[in-house]
């Protein structure tokens, strides 16, 4: 089947005519015993064509939804599906045409379940929340008769609360699932979606925004889809395949059972204006001057301070005054000078202070310089310079900033990401690519491909580099750097940048770097930008909700980013505030990647001004006019707590966080986040503080990756000695109680 057959398949209304089969939820708490868990009736039901689209549906159906004023009996008859998606009783939030309206207990089920079952539960689980048949265009509830579900839902956060406290095993239960390894973990957005595969469809009904599109639709009802994107996309099979033959080897022609991923992102506009847009910055962006840079390693070329001194060819110069950069911020003056230099380096500079072009601007005077092949169509294209970051929607805007400052070059930069069509990556990539830019698994299977050679990569770059290289995504970066064709390191520029930098990654980083490289260091490392002003408040699980609220509604209409903990937790809080009638958007690794790009967009301009996400939105997003970022749930590291609250305070203007604080579950954060407030100059509270000594533990910094903290580059504290944490806990090594969602 093509892909527009496909497409057609999924958004014809007869999709709605499922039969769904219901048997009591053992999960069930409801009083009435009205929460049922659908099963297949049988195994009949896949077999001819209807059957894939029931599959579809059914991953639809929350699993412990509740079935709200509907008679169980009721649920046995051939009806149409759309009344069963949805929180709870299948009715859209979005005025669709559903018609009740309400938020039902269902989701606290599903919560219920998370915290209490690690791996049977799994496909339950996701289906619980994954495929609601209705949609939550904007959240704009219009039928709201009784909130039964938020008292449930009390239970749920309650539940996650100590599912928390349980971690380990139900990360473990990922990986059993997911990958059988640590590389369940990886590849934050696309792994996602083959647990999903394995699991049934995850993805959420959750639509950007009310536009009506089809795409809601599809949403609802082509659950199937979701449930088999991850294998089509990043891919790694039950069989333990290299992700990045799986998708070559099969994914998208079909070998792996599962339907296309047919989403061909749109493309950014083309004219000037567009390309060149940006935001002002902000009232402290001068204060950037007053930060402390050191830079360690041997002879580093001394920093710039200005444009001009980097000596850059006219059209760069011209393209630089365009995107209304006038002034170097520190880490461009340190890296740029650094990598002009041919040199090898590992920079972390707070959030939001310009990193993105510390490292393009350099590269792309050096594409000049050297004159670089124009590009043109080749099946097999050898881009000079990749550039892989751990997200698709940050990927995607580094390769608008690559973009914007090559405008009016021979350079190409190219992108390419997951959770689109792949036909589409390689058509971009076979039309010239100098500036690969792509998600881990994406780069690997169109290298898998044949589609990019990498004998003339000169300059290797991971942003959100300590990302890149932990257990989630670092197999994946070792199999790139050992590809056939690979330069070595020493033939190579590698460079890596983030806003931390774990010690362990710091170690685990020599591997790809040149011995030699240089460590720049602006400000703490892993420190958190000073122009956000952090609040932790002590919020207890119960009153959450309640809290959100209460200080959404005193924001008024600034943009605002929330975050929660796991994926189920997004649609469930997002879907609440919406019926609270504040517009609201989701975005997390269950959504489709068109509803991502969309709930982003809708976020970005404005129309819907509360963006509730989970992790995949943590790190390297550069939102205007971000005012606030509120942590409905604390993340498991305090590094993921700086990369959120960078979310907002950007390029020298101000902004506030909020944390809720749940005593509970987040004490092993205290003592971090007594030394992120500290040093970023804020106040601390005497409760945290109180919390913080009362769990102190010597050599552990609370963090899940060792000492966070690394004042300085790792090689001055640890040179001879063979581990540098200091509590004897290999971080890198040990599971890593983020969430199982966070980068998922
Ligand atoms: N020299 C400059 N003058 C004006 N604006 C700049 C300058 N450098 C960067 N910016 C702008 O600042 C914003 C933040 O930059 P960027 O996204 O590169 O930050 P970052 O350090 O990579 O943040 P994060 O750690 O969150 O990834 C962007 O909008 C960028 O265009």
């Amino acid at each position: 089947m093509g892909d527009e057959d496909w497409e057609a398949e999924i958004i014809k209304p007869h999709m709605s005519s499922y039969v769904p089969v219901f048997e009591k939820d053992r999960y069930s708490s409801g009083a009435n015993g009205d929460t049922y868990n659908r099963t297949p009736a049988s195994s009949s039901e896949m077999d001819d064509g209807s059957s894939r689209r029931d599959h579809f549906m059914r991953s639809g159906f929350a699993s412990g939804r509740s079935l709200g004023n509907r008679d169980p009996g009721e649920s046995n008859k051939r009806e149409n599906t759309s009344t069963m998606g949805g929180f709870g009783v299948g009715k859209s939030f979005g005025n669709r045409g559903f018609s009740n309206n309400k938020f039902e207990e269902g989701d606290s089920s599903g919560f219920w379940r998370e915290s209490n079952n690690d791996c049977e539960d799994n496909q339950t689980r996701n289906r619980g929340f994954s495929k609601r048949g209705g949609n939550l265009c904007l959240f704009q509830v219009t039928n709201l008769t009784k909130l039964n579900g938020f008292q449930d839902g009390n239970d749920s956060e309650a539940s996650v609360s100590s599912r928390r406290g349980g971690r380990g095993s139900f990360r473990g239960c990922r990986g059993r699932f997911g990958l059988g390894s640590p590389n369940s973990e990886y590849e934050q957005d696309e792994g996602t979606h083959r647990t999903g595969g394995f699991f049934g469809s995850r993805r959420s009904a959750l639509s950007g925004a009310g536009n009506g599109d089809t795409y809601q639709s599809r949403s609802g009802s082509g659950s199937g889809r979701g449930g088999y994107k991850g294998l089509n996309e990043e891919v790694i099979t039950g069989s333990g395949k290299n992700s990045w033959k799986s998708e070559a080897e099969g994914g998208e022609s079909g070998d792996i059972q599962g339907p296309k991923v047919t989403y061909i992102p749109p493309p950014p506009p083309e004219d000037e204006d567009s390309i060149f847009a940006h935001y002002q910055t902000g009232i402290n962006f001068d204060k950037y001057d007053t930060i402390l840079v050191e830079v360690s390693g041997h002879e580093a070329p001394p920093a710039i301070l200005t444009f001009e001194e980097a000596n850059l060819c006219q059209t760069l110069n011209s393209n630089i005054a365009k995107a209304g950069y006038t002034k170097l911020t520190p880490v461009q003056k340190y890296s740029i000078p650094i990598i002009l230099g041919g040199r090898d380096l590992m920079a972390c500079a707070q959030t939001g202070s310009g990193k993105t072009a510390a490292f393009l601007l350099p590269i792309l005077a050096h594409m000049m310089r050297d004159g670089i092949t124009a590009s043109r169509f080749k099946e097999l294209q050898e881009p000079e310079c990749i550039i892989v970051a751990p997200t698709r929607e940050l990927i995607n805007q580094i390769y608008l900033e690559a973009r914007k400052f090559s405008f009016g070059t021979c350079v190409r930069a190219v992108v390419i990401y997951g959770g689109t069509q792949l036909g589409h990556s390689i058509r971009q990539i076979v039309q010239g690519c100098n500036i690969l830019c792509a998600t881990p698994g994406r780069l690997m299977d169109i290298i898998g491909k044949e589609k990019i050679g990498l004998r003339q990569v000169k300059y290797l770059v991971l942003d959100e580099a300590d990302r890149m290289l932990d257990m989630g995504f670092g197999p994946e970066m070792k199999k790139l750097i050992s590809c056939p064709g690979m330069p070595s390191k020493e033939q190579r520029q590698t460079l890596m940048f983030s806003a931390t930098f774990p010690e362990e990654i710091q170690r685990l980083a020599g591997e790809f770097l040149k011995s030699n490289y240089l460590f720049v260091a602006v400000g703490q490392v892993g420190g958190a930008c000073r122009d956000v002003q952090q609040t932790i408040l002590q919020v207890g699980q119960y009153s959450k909700r309640e809290k959100l609220v209460e200080i959404l509604r005193n924001i008024g209409d600034e943009r605002t980013m929330v975050f929660v903990e796991t994926k189920k937790k997004a649609d469930f809080i997002a879907t609440f505030l919406c019926q609270e009638k504040i517009s609201t958007t989701s975005i997390h690794g269950d959504r489709e990647q068109r509803e991502r790009e969309q709930a982003l967009g809708d976020f970005r301009c404005g129309k819907c001004p509360v963006l509730v996400a989970t992790s995949v939105a943590a790190r390297g997003l550069d939102i205007e006019n971000v005012q606030h970022v509120i942590n409905f749930d604390l993340p498991s590291t305090i590094d993921e707590y700086v990369h959120r609250i960078g979310r907002t305070g950007r390029c020298g203007n101000t902004g506030r966080a909020i944390s809720f604080f749940d005593p509970e579950s987040d004490s092993h954060l205290a003592q971090p986040l007594v030394k992120v407030l500290s040093d970023a100059q804020q106040d601390v509270p005497a409760w945290l503080e109180e919390i913080a000594f009362s769990t102190y533990v010597p050599g552990f910094s609370g963090s899940s990756r060792g000492n966070v903290f690394a004042s300085v580059d790792t090689r001055k504290n640890y040179q001879g000695k063979s581990s540098l944490n200091t509590a004897g806990f290999s971080s890198s090594q040990a599971p890593n109680p983020v969430d199982d969602e966070s980068w998922d």
